[in-house]
């Protein structure tokens, strides 16, 4: 490892639209003529009648919300044609997530109705309310994606599919990611990939924290999914797939020079890699990772395989990159928490010295022993946000306390506001990975069932790479401390450019020893 790298911290969220308005030089407007006075007259008569229209019109639909005479959870319809779009976007993509949903908690409760996508949602800031939706996938609710997404991510894969075709690529995605094989398989890969990445750095080279997290993810999957480690391979399928996850996050069009228009060529190449891949594993060339296993196993056809480990890329990588970023945000906040992790990784490196001084890889038993990370690891994944909202769809009149959710409404449990509760978890906006080791708070802790704390979501569809990330997130976390010190030196540059950009970037500066 070098020496002395610097890492930088980047996170970049694209923040409220700016309306710029732009003062050009006008010729004086000509003195009153008769037909731009009348313009005037019926404008000025026009305009407080249409506000008023539309007031009356947002009080009268607001607060009573029926729909066909059914009840709905009370809530506004916001503006007319874009309803709560705008707010709901300025809210999500900011460095804020909760705040639209917060402010509607207040005004109408944790269950409440608004306008978005242009449909009627039921967003929710409800933990038992949240279960209910999350336990209840393919009976009453579905998951509800726009097809542009689903173009993109395809249409075989575990995140789009329903019914049984979901739960027999479910069922498969788990058993490929089963800790026996976490064990086997996954926890020597991963360290060679950190150690690949890691040993990259040049003395004294800036690093943005933010890039090498996110390709340190890519590499993983690749590595991973595919069983590719040279490093050109890696690079290319890096660019390719970083393209693709851009274009789910951007505008559907489909032309060329926009984000969407390169994402679909960029998953065609990805799906030509993927089955030359398959290709070259049947005739016993290559291992291909989990695609190896999949062919060996049979029960897919080639197309199915290539979506399925899209799916797979597309779900594990930005939620895991995201997830190492925010531990080292936070922890270079903190530096009681940093020593006590440091601690932990020392300890474990100090016993993991050979007779020949060389240091070896973490068994599985060590990682398992790694509870002050664990702890670091949960507190990130509240506070972060990572998977902030689900998105479902009603697939039939759903009856909940007094309210009726008509069939075809879009239902969002928005997991984040549970997070980010003051009365669910005390001090919800401060990073405090402690909390977690509060008898307590054991209960509430448990990811795979808690309605308090569910950052993998929950029911038939809880994320089947959980265990996988929390692996990949706790051999980063110790490769990272136990070669960087973190250096106190705080350094928040906040700009808030025209251009929609803010940047927060700190500074931590490398172990000495
Ligand atoms: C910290 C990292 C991660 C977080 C926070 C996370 C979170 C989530 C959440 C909340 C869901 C539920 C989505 C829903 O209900 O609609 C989910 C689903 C999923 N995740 Fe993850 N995930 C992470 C890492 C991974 C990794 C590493 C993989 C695989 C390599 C993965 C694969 C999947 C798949 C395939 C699904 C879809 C499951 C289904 O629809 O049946 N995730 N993830």
């Amino acid at each position: 490892m070098p020496a002395n790298a610097i890492f930088r911290i980047q996170t970049i969220i694209v923040t409220t639209p700016t309306i710029i308005i732009n003062h050009r030089h006008h010729q004086p407007p000509p003195t009153g003529t008769p037909l731009g006075v009348k313009k005037m007259v019926v404008w000025s008569y026009v305009i407080p009648v249409l506000v008023v229209v539309i007031y009356v019109a947002k009080s009268l639909t607001s607060k009573r919300n029926m729909v066909a005479g059914k009840r709905l959870p009370p809530g506004g319809r916001g503006w007319p044609l874009v309803g709560d779009s705008i707010s709901w976007y300025n809210s999500v993509a900011s460095s804020h997530p909760t705040t639209f949903v917060q402010q509607q908690v207040l005004r109408y409760g944790k269950i409440f109705s608004c306008n978005i996508f242009g449909r009627r949602a039921v967003v929710s800031a409800d933990p038992v309310f949240n279960r209910f939706v999350m336990h209840n996938e393919g009976k009453l609710f579905k998951s509800s994606y726009p097809k542009s997404f689903r173009d993109l991510v395809g249409a075989n894969g575990v995140i789009t599919a329903q019914g049984d075709q979901h739960r027999k690529l479910h069922m498969i995605a788990s058993n490929m990611m089963r800790t026996d094989t976490l064990k086997s398989r996954f926890l020597t890969d991963i360290q060679l990939v950190m150690h690949q990445t890691f040993t990259n750095f040049h003395h004294d080279q800036t690093i943005l924290l933010q890039d090498v997290c996110r390709k340190l993810a890519i590499n993983l999957m690749v590595n991973q999914l595919l069983g590719v480690l040279s490093e050109s391979e890696v690079g290319e399928m890096a660019e390719l797939f970083s393209a693709f996850v851009d274009g789910c996050l951007s505008l559907p069009i489909s032309l060329p020079g926009f984000a969407y228009h390169t994402a679909m060529n960029a998953r065609k190449n990805i799906i030509r890699k993927i089955k030359k891949i398959i290709v070259e594993t049947r005739h016993g060339d290559c291992d291909g990772g989990l695609v190896g296993r999949l062919v060996e196993e049979g029960s897919l056809s080639d197309d199915a395989i290539a979506d399925f480990i899209i799916n797979l890329l597309f779900a594990g990588n930005e939620t895991t990159a995201k997830t190492m970023l925010f531990a080292i945000y936070f922890l270079t906040n903190s530096p009681d928490a940093v020593n006590q992790l440091l601690e932990e990784h020392e300890n474990i490196r100090s016993k993991r010295l050979n007779s020949r001084g060389e240091i070896d890889m973490i068994t599985w038993e060590e990682y398992k022993s790694m509870s002050f990370t664990q702890n670091v690891i949960d507190e990130t994944l509240r506070l972060g946000g990572i998977a902030i909202w689900l998105m479902r769809e009603a697939k039939e009149d759903v009856k909940y306390e007094d309210y009726v959710i008509p069939k075809g409404s879009f239902v969002v449990p928005f997991l984040s506001a549970v997070h980010h509760d003051e009365n669910v978890h005390e001090g919800a906006t401060t990073f405090n990975p402690w909390r977690w080791m509060n008898s307590e708070n054991q209960d509430k802790r448990n990811w795979r069932n808690s309605p308090f704390y569910s950052p993998f979501g929950g029911g038939a569809r809880l994320c089947p790479g959980a265990e996988l990330a929390r692996l990949q997130i706790a051999l980063f976390l110790h490769y990272f401390i136990i070669s960087y010190r973190f250096d106190f030196f705080f350094h928040a540059l906040i700009l808030v450019c025209g251009a929609k950009l803010r940047r927060i970037e700190c500074l931590s500066s490398p172990r000495q020893d």
